[in-house]
């Protein structure tokens, strides 16, 4: 566990185009970088081009730093040396750890290997100073929820296809914009009117892909480009929040913070300030300096893993291009307080108020961080969609609670009360086995849930599935599939004995439903994340 003594770091970053060095200096909490961008002439981001540039500024970074910290601090300035070990692009990372061994071995000092992505979280938790919070990292190549359990970080919800601030890129490649283009959306969009374009959330999963070819196509359609990035960013940032609110409500947290390059972004702080806001729950972001990619934060991580013993031996300090957060043993972080959660009246949802009698009212409110608009459709949609869902799985034969009205201009549901309390509070293996075979059961009649957690499963002296708003039709077993893959996340992500859950439901699954929604969810589990 971490301990106060003060101590001094060089940190080195260079996954992707920022050849960076750092020192932090813990006694006065301040932190100097020196960064080299590699901006290139065309195109997006050359991997063998951005390894040139680290060859060329990786040393005169390091040196500067160097210089500044003799100056400030005396002759032999630090106690440790923390580079990023990954994830990111191997040539990179190779000169990374080829200069990181190179000063540690010059000063005698040791090595401390940092995850990039866990860099990306600490830094908004050591300066917001809060003990437990959700992470939204928004970056280039990245787009995923954190929260902390039992030692290490978890990863809620991520995208299923590519990194948001390479998703924003692609597109203006596309319309003839430098890289980043990230900023560059940003400042159209302020003189653009709002375009529909297609919204994809699945539990706590989301995914670009379909919106950035809507977007393309609008582009090549004659829509003034204003109007797409306005689209592109009302869409793509609502989506960001709404995952990050579902994770606050799912681990009980009141504490966000974001980081990343696309952090920098204006109207995602606005969004998720409100967001927060409406729901009473704390947000930090930290300074610009620190969400684009930055030694500082590798330093200042390295100070916690150093205090608490997690340094590297040179035989070991290989670099990993595709180093998950969830892989990192966390050493420097105090064990968590168990919350434990009150019988409550009134339960703010992820999406809705509801208020729990013999009756249960759901109102699915308005949403200040969304474009009018979007907030109406998505609204209106999803109280429409759980009326009828839940009323068809009932039909199914799956347990459900009854709709005693519905009034789609208050957006407004009233059920049937189900259950003594959620699956999340009394999480058996039985109980489980029977949500994968309802699964099996909707999915058969061609219903796809769309967030089945142990939040949204009541029991009682039957296993009720509530919360069917993000459901919809399909028979596609990719859908299907993409609801077992929310499951047996949401399991590991939330219980300590998640994964024996998880296989528990997948064997029931296997029991009842079809053995190609079980080969598609292995492929899904195979998807490199990290592209
Ligand atoms: C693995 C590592 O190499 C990678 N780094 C990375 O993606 O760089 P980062 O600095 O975190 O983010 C860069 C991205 O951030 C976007 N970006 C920068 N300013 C932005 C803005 N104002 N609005 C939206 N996106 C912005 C850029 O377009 C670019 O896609 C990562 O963290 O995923
Ligand atoms: N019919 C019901 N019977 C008993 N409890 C219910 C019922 N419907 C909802 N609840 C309780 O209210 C909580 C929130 O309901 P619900 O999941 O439908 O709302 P939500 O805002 O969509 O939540 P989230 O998106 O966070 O899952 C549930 O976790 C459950 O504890
Ligand atoms: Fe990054």
């Amino acid at each position: 566990m971490e301990t106060d003594s003060d101590v001094r770091v060089l940190g080195i970053e260079g996954t992707a185009w920022a050849a960076s060095a750092a020192v932090y200096d813990s006694a006065s909490d301040s932190v100097e970088i020196e960064t080299e961008a590699y901006l290139p002439d065309s195109g997006g981001l050359h991997p063998r081009e951005a390894a040139e540039h680290m060859a060329d500024h990786l040393p005169e970074v390091i040196e500067r730093i160097i210089e500044y910290a003799r100056e400030e601090y005396g002759p032999e300035p630090f106690d440790c040396v923390a580079f990023s070990r990954g994830p990111g692009l191997g040539p990179c990372l190779r000169l990374v750890g080829t200069s990181a061994r190179a000063v540690a071995q010059r000063f005698d000092l040791p090595l401390v290997g940092v995850n990039h992505m866990v860099a990306h979280l600490e830094i908004g938790r050591h300066f917001a100073g809060f003990d437990a919070p959700v992470c939204l990292n928004a970056s280039g190549a990245n787009a995923h929820l954190l929260g902390y359990r039992a030692g290490r970080y978890r990863v809620l919800g991520e995208t299923m296809d590519t990194g948001v601030g390479n998703a924003i890129d692609k597109f203006t490649r596309h319309v003839g914009w430098s890289h980043p283009g990230g900023p560059k959306v940003e400042e159209a969009a302020e003189d653009g009117e709002y375009v529909e374009l297609p919204y994809v959330v699945k539990g706590m999963d989301f995914s670009f892909s379909g919106i950035m070819s809507a977007a393309k196509q609008e582009y090549d359609d004659g829509t003034p480009v204003e109007d797409v990035c306005c689209g592109l960013q009302e869409t793509i940032f609502a989506m960001l929040t709404e995952v990050s609110e579902r994770a606050l409500a799912l681990t009980g947290s009141e504490e966000l913070v974001l980081g990343g390059g696309v952090g920098q972004n204006e109207r995602l702080r606005e969004m998720l300030t409100s967001m927060c806001e409406q729901r009473g729950a704390s947000f930090f972001v930290p300074e610009n300096r620190f969400l684009r990619d930055n030694a500082g934060m590798i330093a200042v991580l390295g100070a916690k893993m150093f205090r608490a013993g997690q340094t590297v031996p040179v035989a070991e300090s290989g670099i990993d291009s595709n180093f998950r957060p969830d892989e990192v043993e966390v050493t420097w972080r105090p064990p968590e307080a168990t919350v434990t959660r009150e019988r409550e009246e009134f339960v703010q949802g992820a999406e809705s108020a509801v208020t729990l009698g013999d009756s249960v009212e759901k109102h699915r409110h308005s949403r200040a961080y969304r474009h009018p608009e979007l907030d109406e459709r998505l609204r209106r949609e999803r109280t429409r969609q759980e009326a009828r869902l839940l009323h068809e799985a009932r039909r199914q034969g799956v347990s459900t609670p009854l709709v005693r009205d519905i009034d789609t201009s208050e957006m407004r549901l009233t059920l049937q009360h189900v259950g003594r309390c959620d699956l999340q509070d009394d999480l058996t293996s039985e109980r489980v086995e029977t949500v994968a075979e309802q699964l099996a059961r909707l999915h058969e009649a061609g219903l796809v849930h769309g967030d089945p957690t142990p939040r949204n499963v009541r029991v009682g002296d039957r296993v009720s599935l509530i919360d069917f708003g993000l459901g919809y039709d399909s028979n596609d077993p990719e859908d299907h599939a993409m609801d077992l893959h929310v499951l047996l996340g949401s399991l590991e992500s939330t219980d300590g004995d998640g994964e024996r859950l998880g296989e528990a439901a997948v064997e029931a699954y296997r029991r009842v439903g079809d053995e190609a929604v079980l080969e598609q969810l292995r492929e899904i589990a195979g998807r490199g994340r990290y592209q």
